[in-house]
């Protein structure tokens, strides 16, 4: 079953054209790499499908619907949840009252019966590493992280869009990631992860998506892609 499916998905910021009518589909199941150099429109991509920056031209289909342009809320209450590549918190909330929000107000009422015992278990789910009532503002980046991605499991995703998950962790700390993305995969929860640590995308991805300078340049099973010449070229930095 496909998920998500963009067609000629594109966005200008004035003259710059940061994604180029890109062409891609997520089917069930899907754990897809979404990788690229530096300002390659990766998350350019991911605000145009999530709502947070619409397209200027192509269009968004998430499970056979239409969804171009829809706002944030709009793809959260059909499925669409993501965590960001610098967690902006509300400060002065404890750890599960931030969860407690998506819980609450990402669901169709009446969907969570008991939203503290819902995000208390999305905060086991994601091995979250503090206490329930530490407040948002005392955590690192890592735990803000780990904080964001109990709050986008909250809602219920059918599919999850990770940006740089894993930038700053720990080997110990890699390891724990993957097996939470295998926790996530298992509930039947498709993802596209932005990400540059090879070593989690080759371990988790059972595809890739690459891009530069707004253009898709591959598209594919995870060792296929990363084998592409035009990938390592434009990616690892070495073609010859
Ligand atoms: N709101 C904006 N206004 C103008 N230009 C923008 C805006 N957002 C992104 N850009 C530009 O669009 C291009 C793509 O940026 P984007 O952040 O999507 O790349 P990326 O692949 O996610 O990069 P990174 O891996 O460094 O996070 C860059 O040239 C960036 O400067």
């Amino acid at each position: 079953m496909i998920v998500l499916e963009t067609q000629n998905l594109t966005k200008q910021f004035g003259g710059l054209t940061a994604v180029n009518a890109v062409s891609m589909t997520i089917n069930q199941g899907d754990i897809v790499g979404l990788i690229g150099p530096n300002g390659a429109g990766k998350t350019t991509f991911v605000n145009a499908i999530s709502g947070l920056n619409p397209p200027t031209s192509g269009k968004v289909t998430f499970f056979g619907e239409d969804t171009t342009g829809l706002t944030p809320e709009q793809m959260c209450k059909k499925g669409l949840s993501r965590t960001f590549q610098i967690p902006s918190p509300f400060p002065k909330m404890t750890a599960i009252e931030s969860v407690m929000t998506a819980s609450i107000f990402g669901n169709a009422p009446g969907v969570v019966k008991d939203p503290v015992q819902h995000s208390r278990e999305m905060l086991d789910f994601v091995e979250f590493p503090m206490a329930e009532d530490v407040l948002s503002e005392q955590l690192n980046t890592v735990q803000l992280k780990r904080l964001d991605l109990a709050r986008a499991l909250a809602s219920h995703p059918k599919l999850l869009f990770m940006d740089e998950m894993a930038s700053g962790l720990s080997e110990g700390e890699l390891s724990d990631i993957m097996r939470i993305l295998d926790k996530i995969s298992r509930k039947g929860i498709s993802i596209l992860m932005i990400e540059h640590i090879m070593q989690l995308i080759m371990a988790v991805c059972n595809r890739l998506l690459c891009i530069q300078f707004g253009t898709k340049i591959a598209e594919g099973p995870t060792q296929e892609v990363a084998n592409d010449p035009r990938v390592t070229k434009a990616y690892l930095g070495s073609a010859d």
